[in-house]
């Protein structure tokens, strides 16, 4: 493991992995690989999660398609340097940021959307021009294996590497050393991922679950909202992280919710739910059981209904689910939609802000000062209002979570910045030593005054701004030539502080023997208060 890891350092080191157009020729690789393997990849996807090509196809592909697009349209702009604000003392020097690459990245993806959760990060960390170690999950094997056939085929093999395997081999990868790591999966690994990474102190992203409330107001069309809500929680069988894990409503609502949410699931599987090729199954049997465990002692007002051989899991409701139960307690992952009556928005709020931060949080609601009252007073990974899910569709936006939900982001431009370092730069001449000076010791008063007044003017106001600094450029010109002109002895230097650091290129040659020197200005007050209007 330790030389596959030191082969794909190598051949980052060699650079290759840097310049712009290999950038886009991988990128546009990946793209080849979707295209050309399409039909591989829907089934490998299909074996895994009993997914239908169709769903695979929407689900993943349209997604990875969807960002090979944007990267490749946008990567040109967001790899140039952006030039930076200058103050005084760096006016005339170059200053930028200019993202660079980490290293070698590892990506280690989560099995509930295989392909999407590992290929999107991927897509980011080639962008950012990184070499990249790319874990996906052993539990869904027929989607990893795909991958490590497929991708060495398209990308260049030794800057990108599959390592496959289970637990063991994840423990070993995290013992070596990387630029960064991206995991997605769940907290309690989360955490073994952390603390693995902190002895290289290597920075981590980290994709995690948790509980999404949902809260549906009174004021509410509540056909649309139990449709959407029907889609989002049972697509995948309820396994998608930023599913709506329970709803939070008014106890008037919970009738007819449960009533809708029943008509929408036959509207969208039929009668008999498990010939539908739109419903997929639990990933495992250990997954199953715990989904089982679950439902213990609960309420069941629709569905319920499992057979371990196929590991069916019914579209199930749950009413009047008691807060400390044990399926408000951890992430459901599977298709159980427990509700939890609260008396109104405000008692909703504080139940979701007494539990920890959740990847998202949906409000279903007419009323848009709820909806961001509602927003403003708690805190999530993402929101969708009126609709679930489709913040993740957005490359737009940052997708990751917050608190326990996870910590860092991705998707478009958020993957290339989450995988590049912004590296400040500043490039400044061997020359107008004369305006260093006041850096340098003997400190002094006035040096301390110029130092502040370089340092912190600000010019706020545009082509204003500038043009007032040109104007004082040119009265600090005129002073500096009037007391060039004149003698200067060291201690009026000492006495005096620095000058403006403008370019005054001296005329005479004992106007030259004086332009390195620290020239006072005959008023810094004048000068300071001439600053101090608002430009
Ligand atoms: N924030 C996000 O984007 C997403 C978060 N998730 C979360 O992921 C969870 C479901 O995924 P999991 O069952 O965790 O996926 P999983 O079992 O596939 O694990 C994810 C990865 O962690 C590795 N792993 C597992 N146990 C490990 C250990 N003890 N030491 C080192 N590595 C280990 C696996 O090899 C795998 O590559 C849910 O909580 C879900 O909410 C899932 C998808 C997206
Ligand atoms: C046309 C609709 C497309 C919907 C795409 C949904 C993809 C969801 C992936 C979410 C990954 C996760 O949260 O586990």
């Amino acid at each position: 493991m330790e030389s596959r890891i030191q082969r794909v350092r190598d051949a980052f080191a060699s650079g290759r992995s840097r310049p712009l157009r290999f950038r886009l020729q991988q990128l546009e690789a990946l793209r080849r690989m979707v295209q050309e393997r399409e039909k591989d990849i829907l089934q490998a996807i299909g074996a895994d999660l009993c997914k239908s090509e169709f769903n695979a196809y929407s689900q993943e592909v349209i997604t990875i398609l969807g960002e090979l697009d944007l990267v490749l349209e946008n990567l040109s702009e967001w790899v140039t340097a952006t030039p930076a604000k200058k103050n005084l003392l760096t006016m005339l020097d170059e200053a930028y940021v200019q993202p660079e690459p980490l290293g070698v990245v590892l990506i280690i993806g989560a099995w509930n959307y295989p392909f999407v959760l590992t290929i999107q990060p991927l897509i980011g960390a080639i962008a950012a021009g990184n070499a990249v170690i790319i874990k996906p999950s052993e539990l869904s094997e027929k989607t990893a294996q795909l991958l490590a056939k497929l991708l060495p085929q398209y990308l260049d093999q030794e800057l990108y590497a599959v390592i496959n395997g289970g637990i063991p081999e994840t423990t070993e990868l995290l013992k070596q050393r990387f630029d960064h790591i991206l995991y997605t999966g769940n907290t309690a690994v989360g955490r073994i991922v952390m603390e693995a990474a902190a002895k290289h102190l290597t920075p981590v992203t980290l994709e995690l679950g948790g509980k999404s409330p949902c809260y549906i107001d009174t004021d509410c069309d509540l056909d649309v909202a139990c449709r959407r809500i029907t889609w989002g929680k049972y697509m995948n069988c309820g396994q998608t992280c930023i599913a709506p894990d329970y709803v939070l409503c008014e106890p008037s609502l919970q009738h007819q919710i449960v009533q809708k949410i029943k008509e929408t699931v036959k509207e969208f599987y039929g009668e008999n739910i498990k010939e539908s090729p739109d419903y997929e199954r639990i990933i495992n049997l250990r997954h199953f059981k715990r989904i089982l465990n679950l439902l213990e002692g609960q309420k069941i007002a629709f569905g319920g209904e499992t057979d371990e051989a196929t590991r069916y899991v019914a579209p199930t409701i749950l009413t009047d689910v008691d807060p400390e139960a044990r399926v408000m307690q951890e992430e459901i992952f599977g298709p159980i939609l427990p509700i939890v009556p609260v008396k109104d928005a405000d008692e909703a709020i504080k139940f979701i802000n007494s539990r920890e931060k959740p990847l998202a949080f949906y409000i279903f609601s007419h009323n848009d000062k709820l909806v961001r009252r509602m927003i403003n007073s708690t805190s999530s990974g993402g929101v969708t209002a009126n609709d679930v899910i489709m913040h993740f569709t957005l490359s737009s936006l940052p997708f990751g979570g917050v608190g326990s939900s996870g910590m860092g982001a991705y998707h478009g431009k958020y993957s290339f910045d989450t995988f590049s370092h912004q590296r400040p730069c500043l490039l400044k001449s061997l020359k107008r030593e004369g305006a260093n000076k006041l850096r340098y010791p003997p400190n002094s008063q006035s040096k301390v005054d110029w130092a502040k007044f370089f340092i912190l003017k600000r010019f706020n106001r545009g082509k204003l701004g500038l043009l007032l600094l040109a104007l004082l450029g040119i009265v600090a010109a005129v002073l500096l030539k009037l007391r060039l002109r004149c003698p200067v002895s060291s201690d009026d230097h000492r006495s005096h502080g620095p000058a403006l650091s403008l370019r005054v290129r001296p005329d005479t040659t004992e106007e030259r023997s004086y332009s390195n020197s620290w020239l006072p200005l005959p008023n810094y007050s004048s000068v300071k208060q001439l600053m101090n209007q608002s430009f």
